[in-house]
């Protein structure tokens, strides 16, 4: 692995718990990474411990083979020995200066001509070459976030930390500049890690997405992974819409199946079944994905609420025995709140936890 992260901690003075706690993780050479969680998750605590600005209080940092931090062994990188660049959520791009020189501002130990070029390349590579004479100001905001990423890979860096850098600009644009940056990392074949809260984010740019909790990487994936094969229950609500259903495991000649009051479930072969209890009590994943809009289905939900998402609506459904239902559905069906609706199960990747309890296993 081109990044290797081992047990990673992190703790504040005057704090009892760490910010970060024994996180480890790895990312190849050329891989995007993208840590999500909630607020205070230790996020950004993680990103600034790799970028040196943090110092662990245990485990051990390694970048291309070379230690950089292990606080076991005194090692600790200075920050600007590590070649690694890095983006915030502010621009913070240097107000007094032009936009190329704002950009020639890391390249000072490179000879005048090749500086130049080198900021030329920097700005065709993020499309803003006609503004290299202009002032910051001059720019919109995601122009001056194209002008930070030039900035920041234009020294070459060995690995590139995104913090938020998208977080201040109106959605459309940020959908946009998130594929326009994932196209500009790839091209240039950066390692990058980057820090969002924003799940659509995380899933467009990360070939690893983690989703951390309490200080803890509850699931290091891809995105396919994480959505259909979630490890802990925290990571199952996290991402995407869907409830736990109290359901059945039931194995017999006919293999295992989990019995819920949609109906029974099959497909579980992939995902592992808890130990459950010993009459098979667990609780099942459905998604609002999971669930089908079908006139001609016995199966009756009420709709409770909706909410209007583009292209599908997100329907909270109640279940004559009273289980509560997400569900996509396409928004040429626009039913009204209190209408009941024909839906069926249509599930995938089966996924079920042990019944909930106060606390989760592993999380904390
Ligand atoms: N400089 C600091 N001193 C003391 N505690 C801190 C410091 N920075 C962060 N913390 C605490 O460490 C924990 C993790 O914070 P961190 O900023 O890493 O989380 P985050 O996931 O990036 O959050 P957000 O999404 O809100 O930015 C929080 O409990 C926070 O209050």
């Amino acid at each position: 692995m081109f990044l290797q992260l081992d047990q990673v901690s992190v703790r504040y003075a005057g704090s009892a718990r760490g910010a970060v706690e024994a996180v480890s993780l790895g990312l190849a050479a050329g891989q995007i990474g993208v840590l999500i969680g909630p607020s205070g998750c230790g996020k950004t605590s993680l990103l600034r411990a790799v970028a040196g600005l943090e110092p662990l209080a245990g485990g051990r940092i390694l970048m291309d083979g070379q230690v950089l931090d292990e606080p076991a062994r005194g090692v600790h990188v200075a920050p600007e020995a590590r070649r690694i660049g890095m983006v915030f959520q502010d621009y913070a791009l240097f107000p007094h200066l032009s936009i190329a020189e704002n950009v020639a501002f890391g390249l000072r130990h490179l000879a005048r001509g090749e500086r130049k070029a080198r900021v030329q390349q920097m700005l065709e590579l993020v499309g803003l070459a006609h503004a290299a004479g202009r002032a910051p100001h001059q720019l919109s905001g995601g122009q001056q976030q194209r002008v930070a990423l030039a900035r920041a890979l234009a020294p070459q860096p060995r690995l590139l930390l995104l913090d938020e850098p998208f977080s201040s600009l109106d959605v459309e644009l940020r959908e946009r500049l998130t594929h326009e940056v994932r196209a500009i990392l790839k091209a240039t074949g950066t390692t990058a890690l980057f820090v969002t809260h924003d799940q659509m984010e995380a899933f467009a740019l990360g070939d690893r997405i983690g989703v951390m909790h309490g200080g803890r990487l509850a699931q290091w994936d891809d995105a396919y992974t994480l959505y259909h094969r979630p490890a802990t229950r925290f990571v199952a609500d996290f991402i995407g819409h869907g409830v736990f259903a109290p359901a059945r495991i039931v194995s017999d000649g006919e293999g295992a199946r989990v019995r819920t009051a949609l109906g029974e479930l099959r497909h579980v072969a992939e995902c592992p079944l808890p130990a459950g209890d010993a009459d098979g009590a667990c609780e099942v994943l459905l998604r609002a994905d999971d669930i089908v809009h079908d006139d001609a289905s016995p199966l009756k939900a009420r709709i409770e609420h909706k909410a209007f998402r583009g292209a599908a609506f997100l329907y909270t459904l109640r279940l004559a025995s009273g289980e509560r239902l997400l569900a996509h559905v396409p928004s040429h069906h626009d039913h009204e709140v209190g209408e009941w609706i024909g839906i069926r199960a249509e599930v995938d990747h089966v996924v079920t936890f042990d019944r909930a309890t106060a606390a989760e296993p592993g999380t904390v």
